[in-house]
């Protein structure tokens, strides 16, 4: 039977995250090296606090003091004890203004940091290989980010304005007890806080575990969702919306049941607090009511221990929320370093040089490679493509085809032998040199959720209109485009979808008669299509591989009688090398291939 829930490896979240070196990671936010503004800011913040917890401090005494005067026949008691109240008002008043202008001066602070985050973890993602990308499951990466940056920004804030003066405000409560009343009750009150820790601390962990298992079970419930939503047409196909219900279902189900039992657990806490701090507000004023009695405190004394641990377990209070909102953040923060932490698969030697293009000749040298260290996919294959010549690449499915064209980008190192471009190693040069001299028009275009003008001219960065307008009329999709109510502004839906496959694959060929590259290669551009359009985008292609050098990748041997070389290739070996007349004559599989597609070709056209 398979497990209630699953989550990939890449972002589950560890409930035994480290805390410091996950918090030793967080110091730099804390403390921007880079940005003395910030520096400034948290500085000026630290102080308002201070200011804000010495006025606070202040009002027991105030208020003490009041008290005291309002006794019979300390005159003139009243008007100082009204002078009092009303500077314990505005005392109040004043904590709550510095409070504010804390918020005010450190929200710039947060929102730096955080974004600071985002943008270098979005950063690390683009930098991560190909073999990463094809094993995440989107929804889950999203929510870590997410989580993981706003983690920075909570922590920053509980760090510095909850935890820090809270510690500072204990301090001088029990230096305000020992001094004023005795030494005891100090020490009870130390005793009861460090009780009070311990069992906050205790039935918070137990509440974290119950978190970390919603928190995966969220994920995996959004990841279900985008994932079914994004194979929306495949669903209907197969009429599995029951299944796909059931399948949401059961997850958001047990994150139902997570969420309860987490709530639950908050009563307990809640109660258990409240009995420790109320315990101690009783101990110690009963140990002033009985100080009183004996003539050693005044009246006002008895206030002035009320006020100032009903003051310290204001935050006390929130302790639970704010210890547990740390561990949360720490487990946000972890899951997130974990994925900055994955190293990219290829990298730039930190010397490398761009890559000179002359005319870009191709040459693959003994290339041996299999995405699994189990299983080859290519095996031993050597070929080279003169420069401006095209080569075809053919051969049953799953041969390694397409698998050539993402070594030669580079997604991939291969195992053995090399790939070399006008002689240059590509693994010895710049990954976006590399990148920009070979344009692709793949077998399966997925588009960005914008305007199809945006699409166009995402082939090169800065391209004006005109150029747009260029492309689109060189990959013959200028003329549809006019026809549509927004024209370039149209836009073509999640991946293109609101596209046709052979409307998507001239987007594709625009986009990289924009780019203007030396190499091409076209994989499969036209296997999805009728013939009729098939012939149009083939005229395209054929302009667009012109003064290019070129591989094209097909299944369709009718489009590739005139490439310069054809290599057939079967189960990552090269069988079969020469011209489409050579290889007829050699009578070997390409022939078998051809006599097979003539027959096809000729079944269909009867059929028409
Ligand atoms: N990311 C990957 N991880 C593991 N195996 C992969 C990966 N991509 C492709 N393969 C496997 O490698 C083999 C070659 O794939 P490739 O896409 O190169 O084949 P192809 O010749 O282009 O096939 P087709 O004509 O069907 O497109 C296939 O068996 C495929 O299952």
């Amino acid at each position: 039977m398979s497990p209630p829930f699953t989550i990939s490896a890449q972002t589950a979240s560890r409930a035994d995250a480290p805390v410091w070196p996950t918090l030793a990671r967080f110091l730099p936010y804390l403390w921007p090296a880079d940005a003395p503004g910030q520096r400034v800011r948290i500085v000026g913040a630290g102080l308002l606090v201070a200011a804000s917890k010495a006025i606070q401090l202040s009002m027991g005494f105030v208020y003490g003091a009041a008290i005291d005067r309002m006794q019979p026949g300390l005159e003139p008691g009243v008007a100082i004890a009204i002078g009092l109240v009303i500077a314990y008002a505005g005392a109040r008043f004043s904590g709550v203004l510095f409070d504010n202008l804390r918020n005010v001066v450190f929200e710039r602070v947060g929102q730096q940091a955080t974004r600071h985050l985002a943008q270098s973890v979005f950063a690390h993602l683009h930098a991560l290989s190909l073999r990463f990308h094809l094993s995440r499951r989107t929804g889950e990466v999203t929510k870590v980010i997410e989580r993981g940056t706003r983690s920075i920004d909570t922590m920053l804030y509980f760090l510095l304005f909850n935890i820090a003066p809270t510690i500072v405000e204990l301090i001088a409560v029990l230096v305000i007890f020992w001094l004023k009343f005795s030494i005891w009750l100090a020490l009870a009150t130390l005793a009861m806080v460090a009780v009070y820790i311990f069992f906050t601390r205790k039935v918070t962990d137990w509440r974290n575990a119950l978190r970390a298992q919603m928190n995966d079970l969220d994920t995996l419930t959004v990841s279900r969702s985008v994932d079914s939503l994004l194979n929306y047409e495949t669903v209907k196909y197969f009429n599995a919306e029951a299944r796909e219900i059931e399948r949401y279902g059961t997850t958001a189900q047990s994150y139902a049941d997570a969420a309860v039992k987490s709530e639950n657990s908050l009563s307990i806490l809640n109660i258990g607090q409240s009995l420790i701090t109320n315990a101690m507000m009783a101990g110690a004023m009963g140990f002033t009511v009985w100080g009183w009695s004996k003539g050693m405190f005044a009246v006002g004394d008895v206030v002035l221990v009320n006020t100032l641990l009903a003051q310290l377990f204001r935050p006390l209070d929130l302790l639970g929320m704010v210890y547990r909102m740390i561990r949360q953040g720490i487990i946000d923060m972890d899951a997130m370093f974990s994925l900055v932490d994955r190293a990219p698969e290829i990298v730039d030697a930190p010397d490398a040089p761009p890559l000179a293009v002359d005319h870009g000749a191709i040459a693959f040298e003994g290339v041996t490679f299999g995405y699994d260290d189990d299983r080859t996919i290519l095996d031993d294959v050597s070929f080279s493509v003169p420069a401006g010549s095209t080569l075809a690449i053919v051969g049953p499915s799953g041969s390694g085809k397409s698998t050539i064209a993402r070594l030669l980008f580079r997604f991939y190192d291969p195992q053995a032998g090399r790939i070399a471009i006008d002689g240059q190693d590509i693994a010895g040069v710049r990954q976006a040199s590399l990148r920009a001299a070979i344009g692709i028009v793949p077998q399966d275009t997925v588009l960005f959720n914008d305007t199809i003008g945006y699409n166009i001219a995402y082939g090169r960065e800065g391209a004006g209109q005109d150029e747009v307008v260029a492309a689109a009329e060189g990959a013959s999709i200028a003329d549809f485009i006019a026809l549509l109510p927004d024209g370039y502004d149209t836009q073509v839906g999640e991946r293109g979808l609101k596209l046709s496959g052979g409307e998507k694959q001239r987007v594709a060929i625009a986009r990289t008669l924009l780019k203007d590259p030396p190499i091409v290669v076209l994989d499969e551009a036209t296997s999805a299509l009728d013939s009729r359009t098939e012939a149009g985008i083939l005229d395209t292609l054929d302009r667009v591989a012109r003064r290019r050098t070129t591989i094209t990748i097909a299944h369709r041997l009718s489009t590739i009688v005139d490439a310069d070389a054809i290599l057939v290739l079967d189960a990552g070996r090269i069988v079969e090398r020469g011209s489409h007349r050579e290889l007829l004559t050699a009578n070997g599989l390409y022939a078998e291939m051809w006599q097979r597609q003539a027959q096809e070709r000729e079944k269909g056209e009867l059929v028409a």
